[in-house]
Parts: C-alpha cells; structure tokens; sequence
C-alpha cells in the first residue's frame, strides 16, 4: 500500500522496573488497512495499545497520527484527533439502551462532561444511521443490560465508529465471543474499514480471525516484534511457527482451549 501513513510508531519503548515490556517497537499503519497484533500473554501488546491511545506515557519513541507527534497527549485529545478505542472487555453504558449510547458519544463530542444528560433527546439520526451501519438498527430501543455479549462488542464498535475515526484501536475485540461471530465482528469491521479508509490496528488471539480479515500482522515477543509481513509470509516464518503457531496455527493455550469447548 502505498498511502501516506496515518500512523507511525517510532522506537517505542517502555519498561517497568525490570520488566521490558516494549523495546524498539516500530511499524506504521495507512487508511483502510487491517494490522493484526499478535503475540503470547505478556508480549507486550496493550501497553503499545496503550502508549499509542495515551492511556500511558511512552518510556521512549514516538507515536504520530496523520504525521502528529502525540507524545504527552491526553486519551481524551487523542480520541478527539479521530482514534478509536475498543477495549478486552466491552465499555458501555448499561443502564441505557443501545441508541442512548451512541448518542452519548456524539454528545460528548461536543459538549465535554454534561454529554450523559442531553444523550437522550440528542442526536438520534445520527445514532441511529451508525447503528444501521454495523446492522444494529433492530436493536435501538434495547437495554444494554438486556443484550448478549456479541451484540454489546458490536455496540461498542458503534460507540467507536459514532467519533467519526480515522484509527481504530482494537484490543482483543473479539474475545469472549462465539467462533463464528468473531470472524463476523472483524468481517463487519474490515468492510467499514475499507469503506470509510479508517486505519485497524488490532489483537487477536484467534488465527481463524487474523488469517481471514488482517492485510499485514506484526508479532510481539518479549516486548520485540520479531516478525511482520502478510499473514500468509508471516505464517510460514520459521521462527514464528517454533515459538507460537505451531501446525494448528494456535499460539495461545487459552485460545485453544476456547476454541475447543465452545
Ligand atoms: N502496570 C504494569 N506494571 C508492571 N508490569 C506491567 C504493567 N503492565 C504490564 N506489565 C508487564 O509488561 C509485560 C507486557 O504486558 P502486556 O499487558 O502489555 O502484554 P500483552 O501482550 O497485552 O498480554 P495479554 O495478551 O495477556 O493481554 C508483562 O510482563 C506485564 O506483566
């Protein structure tokens, strides 16, 4: 892809005590592509989620956004620069339905902190056209306490869309979710993606799921990216297969044995 990045990560690294989380890491990410993390427990793959959201500081490195050095920034002015968050285990507002929610991220875009009282008189076009996008349109009037875990994933992928990204942060998106709408949630995502040119940098410990929707795959060991490429080169590294994939193109034992019993 030739595309100017929209985002470039630069030496990142970041240590705690003796523990080097994230060494050297750099790589970039242009609009529309799907960019699969991956790595074992403990490789280091959310805390360069979170240096690149803001969440922590960068020990050192540099992480700019459409050519931004956005060391020292804020998750609030980083969301406001188009970046998108999805998190392990979905965020949302249960005490409201599924519009009330993606209204209150386009409130809060606008307004600041009073965004949760106007949620529900406020933008409700707008919610519901977002909704309709990722096929949610039945489910406006729903209580989110009320909705199986795949349909508060997919809601959450509204709340991220309903910003209006150019960068969506994915970490783990799928999990705790069924095989087949793991594959359908990153699916649904890589068409938005490509659709609207949003840039995906995701983890994902199900191979089915990267090997079916990423463009490029970066994997993490120890802190150190030792291999990133197209799936279907990276899969055939001969260090790659030793330390994690093995012949089932399983690295996670967790994975497996999710995969087993569902
Ligand atoms: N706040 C922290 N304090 C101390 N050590 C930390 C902290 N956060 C992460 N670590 C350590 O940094 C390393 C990388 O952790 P990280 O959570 O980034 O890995 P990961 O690849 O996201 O793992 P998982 O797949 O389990 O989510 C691990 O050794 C972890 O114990």
């Amino acid at each position: 892809m030739s595309a100017a990045p929209l985002l470039q990560v630069e030496h990142l690294s970041k240590s705690y005590g003796g523990v080097h989380a994230v060494q050297d890491v750099s790589f970039s990410l242009v609009p529309g592509e799907m960019l699969a993390m991956i790595g074992p427990n403990g490789a280091g793959k959310s805390t360069c989620f979170n240096m690149v959201g803001g969440q922590i500081p960068a020990g050192s490195g540099r992480v700019r956004i459409d050519g931004r050095d956005v060391s020292g920034l804020s998750p609030r002015q980083i969301w406001r620069l188009g970046v998108g968050r999805t998190f392990q285990v979905a965020q949302v507002f249960k005490s409201m339905t599924v519009r009330e929610n993606v209204q209150a991220v386009f409130a809060s875009r606008e307004s600041g902190w009073g965004f949760l009282a106007r949620a529900g008189s406020a933008h409700r076009t707008e919610a519901e056209a977002v909704l309709h996008l990722i096929g949610m349109a039945d489910f406006a009037d729903r209580p989110c306490a009320d909705m199986a875990y795949g349909d508060v994933k997919r809601l959450e992928l509204a709340m991220a869309l309903a910003n209006d990204p150019k960068l969506l942060l994915m970490d783990e998106p799928a999990a705790g979710m069924a095989p087949l709408e793991r594959v359908e949630l990153m699916g649904l995502t890589a068409r938005i993606a490509k659709e609207r040119q949003i840039g995906v940098l995701f983890t994902e410990h199900d191979m089915d799921v990267v090997f079916a929707h990423a463009d490029r795959m970066m994997v993490l060991n120890r802190g150190r990216l030792i291999a990133e490429g197209r799936p279907e080169d990276v899969r055939q590294d001969t260090q790659v297969r030793a330390v994690y994939l093995g012949e089932g193109l399983v690295y996670d034992q967790a994975a497996a044995a999710r995969r087993a019993s569902a």
